[in-house]
């Protein structure tokens, strides 16, 4: 798969909603039931981080949620990227980008998410055919003022910021012409899933839900 396929790919993922909830599972007994609550409150994109033990069987578990498109997150390397697609992870995000990571989301059809943070990083993807970008890390990289500038010479890129993301400044980076959605952490806190307050979940994922872009 090109990666101006991958892309195209991506964004159709970015525009299903405002935000991808940014998921880190520690307990595999959460993962369904935490899908559900996010599919249920009105955001079906969800990306897992391969940050913990669990995260491939909660990728696995959760793709199975009627409504629900999962992602792996936190994809460094080939070997993540085969792993996340043998899980059954229909994107990748990256904070980052590198060749091998590159080749291997290019040959095993598994969309990449790439991330940048500057104009160099920008137009390195963008020669590779890459033009849906997660902006990382979006708050300390220049939150939305650094995403406007961007935009002006390079207006072909188009935006995922995440990192710093809340629902009080999701707006402020909504708003801009090439933000496509945003990622963030707090419509899954440890807390209340830790408490499995499902309810609660679902709640916060539909304040997201409802963001204007
Ligand atoms: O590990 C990755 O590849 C990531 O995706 C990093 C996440 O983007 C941030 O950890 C989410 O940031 P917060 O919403 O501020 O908690």
């Amino acid at each position: 798969m090109t990666p101006a396929l991958q892309s195209h790919a991506a964004l159709t993922l970015c525009k299903l909603a405002p935000v991808i909830p940014v998921i880190v599972v520690d307990d595999l007994d959460h993962a369904v039931p935490l899908a559900e609550a996010l599919v249920a409150g009105g955001l079906p994109v969800l990306e897992v981080t391969l940050r913990t033990p669990c995260a491939l069987d909660a990728i696995r578990a959760m793709a199975a949620v009627p409504g629900a498109r999962v992602g792996a997150g936190t994809v460094l390397s080939a070997h993540d990227a085969a792993n996340a697609k043998a899980a059954g992870a229909t994107f990748a995000v990256s904070p980052g980008a590198t060749p091998a990571l590159i080749a291997a989301c290019t040959a095993q059809g598994l969309p990449l998410l790439p991330g940048a943070a500057s104009a160099s990083e920008v137009m390195t993807l963008l020669e590779r055919g890459y033009r849906t970008l997660k902006f990382f890390p979006a708050g300390p990289a220049g939150g939305p003022a650094m995403l406007k500038a961007l935009g002006g010479p390079l207006p072909q890129a188009t935006f995922c910021p995440t990192g710093g993301v809340s629902l009080a400044n999701a707006t402020d980076y909504l708003s801009l012409a090439n933000v496509a959605c945003v990622g963030g952490s707090w419509v899954a806190p440890a807390k209340m899933m830790a408490a499995g307050d499902w309810a609660g979940i679902t709640e916060l994922a539909r304040e997201a839900a409802a963001l204007p872009r």
